[in-house]
């Protein structure tokens, strides 16, 4: 079995709570844990530079390997000194395993016990996507942390069809395993599924850790169950999860599920939300949601959001941004953009604050009560 990257340190953690601040260290640096992670699925943080990423203090970005296989191809993201310097970002990278992408994106998918069997979205070519394939496109891209291929549940699905779902997901999990090269720099994390079943979800985890992964991800939420089922499923397993390995909670999500999942010992989140919404001209503040395109304002001179010490917020006006997403600018991608982010980054420095002195709970009920009068 090739010898476990312990790459990750539980710093301190929280009296009143499951929450900790951690260190995961990898070849391309250290990630300070809680940590989101922004979305990069086809090699950039849509309308940002990767240094105004890392300025924005972003220290781990995720890439994805579904999208990035069919286009430009692993082979040559390789053959150019792969995924880092083909997109001039030296932090560490996170990529997917492309289950998830195959099954939301892929045309006429079919799930086989080999494989995932899909036409490419971009131009209908037929693929098979399996374990070992998706272990070799992440070595080729050569990002810091893998995770194996896994089925991620439908919702709904009934218990029975949970249960082969899991059992497919362990098969997988087996031969990701198997088929890391043995002198690996590389993470690889497993991933827990079972759908909204406590029985299965448990049966996963023990399975899941025994199979002795860098890291665990919880899997096959945010797929469209109501919240408090995902929150329910959370609180049930994360305590389950290998406390000295990270523990990772996949497409999850806004400020409020942040702040909730790491009182149950959540250490990384990625989620489209701050970067899909910014294009939509969804703009996240703590006093309220900004709808930038609102007539109310068309004439507000004062910043986004006055707590925030982004670019956007320190030099334009919200009538300037709604000018510029109204107008349909380029530009308009950009400046939402590097404030949703910046604004994830704050919230996420907050959080390892509050668990930095103890004081954890108290924060979450002061956020989860301020977010209600939002
Ligand atoms: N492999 C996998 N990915 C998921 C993602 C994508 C996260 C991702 C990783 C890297 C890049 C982009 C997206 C999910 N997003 C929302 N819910 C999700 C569930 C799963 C899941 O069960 N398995
Ligand atoms: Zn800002």
């Amino acid at each position: 079995m090739p010898p476990i990257k312990q790459h990750f340190k539980v710093l301190e953690t929280d009296p009143g709570s499951a929450a900790r601040c951690g260190l995961l260290s990898t070849p391309h640096g250290d990630v300070r844990t809680p940590a989101f992670m922004p979305v990069g699925t086809q090699g950039t943080v849509k309308s940002l530079a990767p240094d105004t990423v890392k300025e924005l203090g972003a220290e781990m970005i995720l890439c994805n390997t579904y999208h990035l296989y069919l286009r430009p191809g692993h082979g040559l993201i390789a053959s150019l000194g792969g995924l880092h310097s083909f997109m001039n970002w030296h932090g560490p990278i996170l990529t997917d395993s492309g289950g998830f992408q195959v099954y939301s994106l892929g045309k006429l998918r079919k799930i086989t016990p080999e494989g995932a069997i899909f036409q490419s979205h971009i131009d209908g070519s037929r693929h098979r996507l399996t374990p070992e394939l998706a272990v070799e496109i992440q070595e080729a891209l050569h990002s810091d942390i893998m995770m194996c291929l896994d089925e991620c549940t439908p919702y709904p699905a009934t218990f029975r069809e949970a249960e082969s779902s899991l059992s497919l997901t362990l098969s997988w999990a087996e031969r990701s395993r198997k088929a890391r090269a043995d002198s690996s720099d590389q993470a690889l994390y497993g991933i827990v599924q079972g759908g909204m079943y406590s029985e299965l979800r448990k049966r996963a985890v023990e399975a899941i850790s025994a199979m002795n992964f860098d890291g665990y991800a919880l899997g096959g939420l945010s797929v469209g169950e109501p919240k408090a089922q995902m929150e329910q499923i959370v609180q049930e397993t994360a305590p389950l999860l290998p406390a000295d390995r990270p523990h990772y909670l996949m497409g999850v999500g806004t400020p409020e599920d942040i702040v909730k999942a790491v009182d149950c010992g959540i250490d990384l989140f990625d989620c489209v939300m701050p970067t899909r919404c910014a294009r939509h001209g969804l703009l996240f503040t703590n006093a309220e949601k900004v709808v930038i395109k609102n007539a109310r304002y068309r004439e507000d001179n004062g910043p986004l959001d006055s707590e925030c010490d982004c670019y956007t917020c320190r030099n334009f006006s919200r009538a300037y941004l709604r000018h510029l997403y109204v107008a349909g600018e380029i530009l308009a991608m950009t400046l939402n953009t590097l404030h949703n982010i910046r604004y994830y980054m704050r919230l996420m420095e907050q959080i390892r604050n509050a668990i930095g002195c103890g004081q954890y709970a108290a924060f979450k009920t002061r956020f989860l009560e301020s977010r209600l009068k939002a």
